[in-house]
């Protein structure tokens, strides 16, 4: 247990109500180094650096109890416990979910979402209600007519206040207006392998997999550079369910808010985690 901790069981005098602190106050943010459990931020045995420097800004001012409060052990065990419940709060802002075709942006996002009780949106959806299958439109208008469109799409999406979760088609992030839009969110990145996705996929409806559907591991390798880019974190969905994978994303995007400070940092020392399985 920390120092910090301990100093918070000293019964000692009473002492004045710590100041409330602006939900976005700027904390320190290192990037942590090497694989950490991005579903229990701040709980992981293997944290960096960063995750340890931020969680010591999220809780200070918050060391000494107000009077009248409950005793400091039930305290720590009420923080302990929404520690792992992750009941922090969301940004106030879209949080984004990219990575390679039929990774699960679409099913896990939705999943989320709901567990967040935030709103979700597609923007493949978006693009489709507005200008039909995104096959025909391939075929029709061509890919870079696409990406323009598509990171139009995504720019209004982006630019809505609110925390709610977005899910990005599988090419977006080649757009480097996309990339610095990115910046300023939450990125969560899915990957998994191509033999769960030939198994599991509808390739019908994705116009770069339809007629070679095996090219699907080197667009990955391809774009790879772009997704490890923009992520703050990285879950494998060939390796869980969506109900444990909705669970742990949901937990990871109500801690963020509580130590990026990406709204001031505008995402420039974004944490980099990756789920261990
Ligand atoms: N653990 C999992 N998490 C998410 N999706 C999964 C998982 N296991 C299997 N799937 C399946 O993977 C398939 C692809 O999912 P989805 O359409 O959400 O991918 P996507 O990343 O949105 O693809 P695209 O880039 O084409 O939009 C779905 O059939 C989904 O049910
Ligand atoms: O990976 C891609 O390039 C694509 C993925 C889908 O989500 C769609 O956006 C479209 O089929 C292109
Ligand atoms: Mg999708």
């Amino acid at each position: 247990m920390s120092e910090q901790r301990r100093a918070g069981r000293d019964p000692g005098p009473p002492a004045p109500r710590p100041k409330p602190q602006p939900p976005t106050a700027p904390l320190r943010v290192v990037p942590s180094a090497g694989r950490v459990d991005g579903g229990e931020p701040g709980g992981g045995a293997r944290g960096g650096g960063g995750r340890t420097a931020s969680r010591e800004g999220a809780d200070a001012g918050r060391r000494t109890a107000p009077s009248g409060a409950a005793p400091a052990g039930q305290r720590a065990r009420g923080r302990r416990r929404r520690r792992r419940r992750g009941t922090g709060r969301l940004p106030d802002r879209a949080v984004v979910f990219v990575g390679p075709m039929a990774a699960g942006k679409t099913s896990l996002g939705k999943r989320v979402a709901r567990e967040l009780g935030v709103p979700f949106v597609d923007t493949d959806a978006v693009f489709v209600r507005r200008h039909g299958p995104i096959a025909a439109f391939f075929e029709t208008h061509g890919e870079p007519e696409f990406r323009r469109i598509e990171a139009e799409v995504i720019a209004e999406e982006l630019a809505l206040p609110g925390g709610r979760i977005v899910a990005l088609g599988g090419g977006a992030v080649i757009t480097a207006e996309t990339r610095r839009r990115l910046a300023a969110h939450p990125v969560v990145l899915l990957l998994t392998t191509q033999e769960a996705v030939l198994r599991t996929a509808n390739l019908a409806k994705r116009p770069l997999l339809r007629d070679d559907p095996e090219a699907w591991g080197r667009i990955l390798e391809e774009r790879r550079p772009f997704y490890e880019e923009v992520a703050d974190v990285t879950y494998r969905t060939d390796r869980a369910t969506k109900e444990q994978l909705a669970r742990r994303v949901a937990r990871w995007a109500r801690g963020f808010s509580q130590k990026s400070g990406v709204a001031e940092h505008g995402g420039a020392a974004k944490q980099k985690e990756q789920e261990q399985e």
